[in-house]
């Protein structure tokens, strides 16, 4: 049985009253006949109503939406595209009431030759969220230092990019002397502290490109791009002696602290992310060996 004009209305009203989507019907010029604004409480639909919906939007996205919508007509599939809305760039948007950023999940369906349904979610909150979990899973909670995990996705994609361009890069793993004393003497809040002073003050004294995480308990890595042997060395002794005078205050106490570092440098093709920290890591023992306070480099470098 044919389905009566009134017949389908009733249902689309229905289904798009229950729909949390801002739902925009368009006829087959484009034009907006109608606006179901769903959870969008900020929409007053009658903005929207009889404009050519894609020039409601700035150009970048009008071109996309266009084709959105002659894909749905042709293919009678429907078309998914995310859309990025800043009510700055879009008078129309702003005069419909949009204040905030939104991304917007989007489809469109044709549901014959003369009409199509626009329909969009809101999604920034879902992708701020998602943003806040990779940036939660990369850094170190007591520190905000980056992490191991980030570390070693930054040195090994680093040391290729390095490896292709001919760039030369080096490696400093620090450790702080004797640690766990300060653990036993002051406790465990002094040394959660003496971390965190740490890395503060490293965060301000490392350059732009220089990348710098907590790898283990008292131990950190600084990975140096564009930085020879020697220069490395130069690095490393800044960081010594930024250590060395640090002044942290913990209670009715200033506690002091030392590092040894041990460096290494890409040496040829062959080279990988693992194998320079692993000679980092040989010569940070070295240092440890000799005592506290200390560097040690690449004997043959
Ligand atoms: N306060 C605090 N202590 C930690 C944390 N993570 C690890 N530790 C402690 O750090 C200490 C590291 O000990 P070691 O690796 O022996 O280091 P160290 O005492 O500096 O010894 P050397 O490296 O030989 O000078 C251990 O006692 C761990 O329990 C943390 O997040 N906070």
């Amino acid at each position: 049985m044919a389905d009566s004009g009134s017949n389908y209305q009733q249902r689309f009203d229905a289904l798009s009253s229950a729909l949390e989507q801002i739902v925009v019907h368009l006829n087959a010029a484009g034009e907006v006949t109608d606006v179901r604004a769903g959870d969008a409480q900020w929409l007053h639909p009658d903005v929207l109503l009889t404009r050519t919906f894609s020039s409601l939007f700035s150009s970048d996205i009008s071109a996309h939406i266009d084709a959105q919508i002659e894909s749905a007509l042709a293919s009678r599939e429907p078309q998914k595209l995310l859309v990025s809305m800043n009510p700055e760039h879009s008078l129309d948007w702003r005069e419909a009431g949009l204040t905030d950023a939104q991304v917007w999940d989007t489809r469109v369906v044709a549901v014959n030759d003369d009409e199509l349904l626009w329909i969009a979610r809101d999604i920034a909150d879902a992708k701020r969220s998602e943003q806040k979990a990779i940036t939660l899973a990369q850094r170190d909670p007591l520190t905000g230092a980056y992490n191991r995990r980030a570390l070693m996705t930054i040195l090994k994609q680093s040391v290729a990019q390095a490896k292709r361009y001919d760039w030369v890069c080096s490696f400093l793993k620090i450790d702080i002397d004797h640690f766990s004393d300060i653990n036993s003497t002051h406790g465990l809040d002094a040394g959660d502290r003496v971390l965190q002073a740490f890395v503060q003050a490293m965060q301000n004294f490392k350059r732009t490109a220089d990348f710098f995480a907590r790898f283990s308990d008292d131990a950190f890595v600084m990975f140096l791009p564009e930085t020879n042997h020697d220069q490395a060395l130069l690095a490393a002794e800044r960081v010594r002696r930024l250590a060395e005078n640090l002044e942290i205050d913990f209670e009715d106490v200033t506690l002091k602290i030392t590092v040894c570092i041990g460096s290494a440098t890409l040496q040829d093709t062959e080279d990988s992310a693992e194998d320079i920290l692993k000679r980092a890591e040989e010569n940070l023992f070295i240092a440890k060996q000799s005592g506290s306070n200390r560097i040690e480099g690449e004997s043959d470098a």
